[in-house]
């Protein structure tokens, strides 16, 4: 029987707490933190994805403004509204939902946004203070990775971690992350021969791959801390589920997190929070 981190919960102190502080802001600082969210298509997930952010920013306290683009939108438009929320000083972060339509560049998009509103990590700029160890915005899921863990008393130093996944989003930031928590980390993917076995080292094991339940009993040791960034949805029932076989590892892992319930939530809370860090940047500048 593992013990579950809710991410819901923890999500929802989080943002309880952060309320508190933003309901402070009008009064001081002369209105409250303005979230920008910009959408090209209307890919289901994303719409849904963008409600939740929406609905996030509400009940902290945070402006939020979701912009909507058509699929056909052209890059060179998209990079000029970005340049024009870059310099509205009433805009403290903005988003850009990813993906974008295959036509636009997703790197150059990134690199348009302003450094100091990129609520997301993704800038480069904010890349490589990560990887140097300079103050910057971390990325929302790697951060609230790193907070479960720390609610779940999970000591990371001298540990084993090993994460399946090498993207820019999460798999790369979220091993550095362990590396500088001082875990001995291992960054497995789709081409890692003897998978199984790899696994089976982890202590702590972070799964971001993107595939149905792709993690089994067999890959993980007893006693093992499991979490799951999946967000797929069942091929069969069309449910939301992860990249872990729930009911085959919960047994046999000491900590484990849910999906739905688990990581999710807590990328919305860090999205929110990154929002208040901008703001407060802003205006203590
Ligand atoms: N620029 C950008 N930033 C992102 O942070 C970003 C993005 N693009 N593109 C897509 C991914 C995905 N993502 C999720 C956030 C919350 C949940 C979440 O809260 N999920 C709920 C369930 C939601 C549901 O029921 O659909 C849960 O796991 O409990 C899921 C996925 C953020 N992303």
């Amino acid at each position: 029987m593992a013990t579950i981190i809710s991410g819901k919960e923890l999500s929802a102190s989080m943002k309880a707490e952060m309320a508190a502080a933003v309901k402070e802001f009008p009064a001081k600082y002369g209105r409250a933190p303005h979230l920008v969210v910009v959408l090209v298509g209307d890919d289901p997930a994303s719409v849904s994805y963008v409600t939740g952010k929406a609905k996030a920013s509400a009940e902290v306290g945070i402006r939020n403004t979701t912009i909507r683009r058509p699929a056909e939108t052209g890059e060179a438009e998209l990079l000029a509204l970005i340049g024009e929320l870059n310099v509205d000083d009433g805009v403290d972060g903005i988003l850009v939902q990813l993906p974008l339509p295959k036509h636009i560049d997703e790197d150059r998009v990134i690199a348009a946004i302003r450094r100091e509103k990129d609520v997301d990590g993704f800038h480069p700029l904010n890349v490589a203070n990560l990887w140097l160890k300079q103050p910057c915005t971390l990325p929302c899921t790697p951060k609230g990775i790193i907070r479960m863990l720390q609610r779940a008393g999970v000591e990371i130093a001298g540990k084993r971690a090993v994460v399946i996944g090498r993207s820019n989003i999460v798999g790369l930031p979220v091993a550095k992350l362990l590396l500088d928590a001082n875990a001995t980390v291992t960054i497995a993917h789709s081409r890692t021969r003897n998978l199984p076995e790899v696994t089976r080292e982890a202590d702590i094991l972070v799964v971001a791959i993107g595939r149905p339940r792709f993690v089994t009993a067999d890959m993980v040791r007893p006693g093992a801390v499991v979490i799951d960034v999946g967000v797929n949805r069942d091929p069969g029932t069309g449910k939301l589920c992860g990249d872990v076989d729930y009911a085959a590892v919960e047994p046999l892992a000491s900590v484990i997190t849910p999906v739905p319930g688990g990581v999710g939530p807590m990328t919305i809370a860090c999205l929110m929070e990154n929002t208040v860090e901008c703001f407060l940047r802003k205006m203590e500048r």
